[in-house]
């Protein structure tokens, strides 16, 4: 099992404070086994496995709980008899109705430290969401990273290569569940299902779709253009042409459920001499490159794209929040900030002499002091004028 630290360390420092713990990522991406790994650090802590109180809402064990007042009767009873503080683990919190009044209820009446998982984005939105606004702190979990992937390869004994393990992960990505299966066949059918789990129950049960030709085909081209600019009125004129009934409303409304159970995620593009936010022409990346393979429906080769998205999934699940930088009509691909940190970063799947004075031409018109990457598939390192070029494996094994 491969130790979250990375998440783990943004969580430990905020153990036994005043603030709900928040985890949110899509399904499966290992949330429930992160909240066993923070139980296993309280636990270390000494403190009373009994003063632990956990609760998975997607298990039929808790089909009576799924009420506010049941979830607070619930942990009230389990409370009972418990001295000092008790931690209160709840997984699929979104399952149970108006748990945002229960949360707050237990946060006043006891003295509890509260984790919860949820695989929705707007888990902390809406109305009820007031009941708990400025007492948590979210942190968004991802598939694992490429070093993820090595460390569970390494211990399953399949390791071989880092540029075996490369190739495997642009192809099948990194749900932590598929490391764990047998052959090509069975990964491709566990993602498969996992996209159909998704689609259905998070999406159109959620919002009550049932024409789902539109649905699947604004996903499957958006995911065949991960990292182009964004038009909804593209897609649903491309749509219409082809047949199928949709407007751009409908688009956009799917877009935002796409984002909501986190297949897809967004980068605003920031236009870096008008200091200011294009928050019309967003682009997007899938959450998980296997995910991605199984539901796109172009063969065109794309390695370029697929490194820029491993790029950008890297760096937001090291904490960066990432934007896409404008810069006059040309691009930057990624501009990356975390607390005072900020980094620019281009990449490309190879350098070629005539892509050279782009990537690294770019880079150099930004007249500051923060650090820049061009990062590719090259063997040969090309960093100039305090340009570091790095080869895009070593990049994603060396955080
Ligand atoms: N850190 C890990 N090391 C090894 N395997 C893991 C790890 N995290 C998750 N897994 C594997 O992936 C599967 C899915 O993980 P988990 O149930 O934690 O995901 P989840 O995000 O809670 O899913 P859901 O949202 O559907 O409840 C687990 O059953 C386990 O096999």
């Amino acid at each position: 099992m491969v130790l979250r630290k990375s998440y783990l360390d943004k969580i430990i420092p905020f153990i036994d404070q005043d603030l709900i713990k928040v985890l949110v990522g899509i399904r499966r991406c290992g949330k429930t086994v992160l909240l066993g790994q923070i139980k296993d650090v309280l636990l270390r802590r000494n403190i009373p496995a009994q003063n632990i109180i956990q609760a998975n809402f997607e298990s039929m064990r808790f089909r009576n709980t799924r009420t506010a007042e049941t979830l607070y009767d619930y942990i009230a009873k389990k409370a009972e008899g418990c001295t000092g503080k008790i931690y209160i683990l709840l997984d699929e919190i979104q399952e149970v109705e108006r748990w945002q009044i229960a949360i707050n209820s237990l946060r006043v009446d006891f003295d509890c430290d509260i984790y919860l998982t949820g695989s929705n984005s707007k888990l902390l939105s809406g109305e009820l969401a007031t009941y708990l606004s400025g007492r948590y702190i979210q942190i968004q979990v991802f598939p694992f990273s490429l070093a993820e992937a090595k460390q569970q390869c390494i211990e399953n004994g399949t390791y071989t290569s880092d540029e075996k393990l490369f190739a495997d992960y642009l192809k099948y990505g990194g749900f932590p569940q598929r490391f764990f299966l047998p052959d090509d066949h069975s990964i491709t059918t566990y993602l498969d299902d996992l996209y159909e789990a998704i689609i259905v129950r998070d999406i159109m049960l959620r919002h009550n779709i049932r024409e789902q030709t539109a649905l699947r085909n604004v996903l499957a081209f958006l995911l065949d253009n991960i990292g182009n600019p964004f038009s909804a009125r593209n897609i649903s004129g491309r749509m219409v042409s082809e047949g199928i009934k949709t407007t751009t409303a409908t688009v956009l409304n799917y877009v935002d459920y796409f984002k909501e159970a986190f297949i897809l995620l967004n980068a605003s593009r920031y236009d870096i001499k008008g200091k200011a936010l294009l928050s019309s022409t967003e682009k997007y990346y899938a959450v998980d490159l296997g995910l991605r393979n199984v539901i796109k429906k172009s063969e065109k080769p794309d390695s370029n794209k697929l490194y820029e998205n491993i790029v950008y999934l890297e760096m937001r699940s090291r904490g960066y929040e990432v934007q896409v930088g404008k810069l006059d009509d040309t691009e930057i691909d990624f501009i990356c900030y975390r607390g005072d940190e900020k980094l620019y970063i281009q990449v490309a799947y190879l350098i070629t002499p005539a892509d050279e004075e782009r990537e690294f031409g770019n880079l150099e018109r930004l007249h500051d002091n923060y650090p820049k990457y061009v990062i590719s598939g090259d063997l040969m390192n090309l960093s100039r004028n305090g340009i570091i070029h790095q080869n895009i494996i070593d990049f994603l094994l060396n955080p």
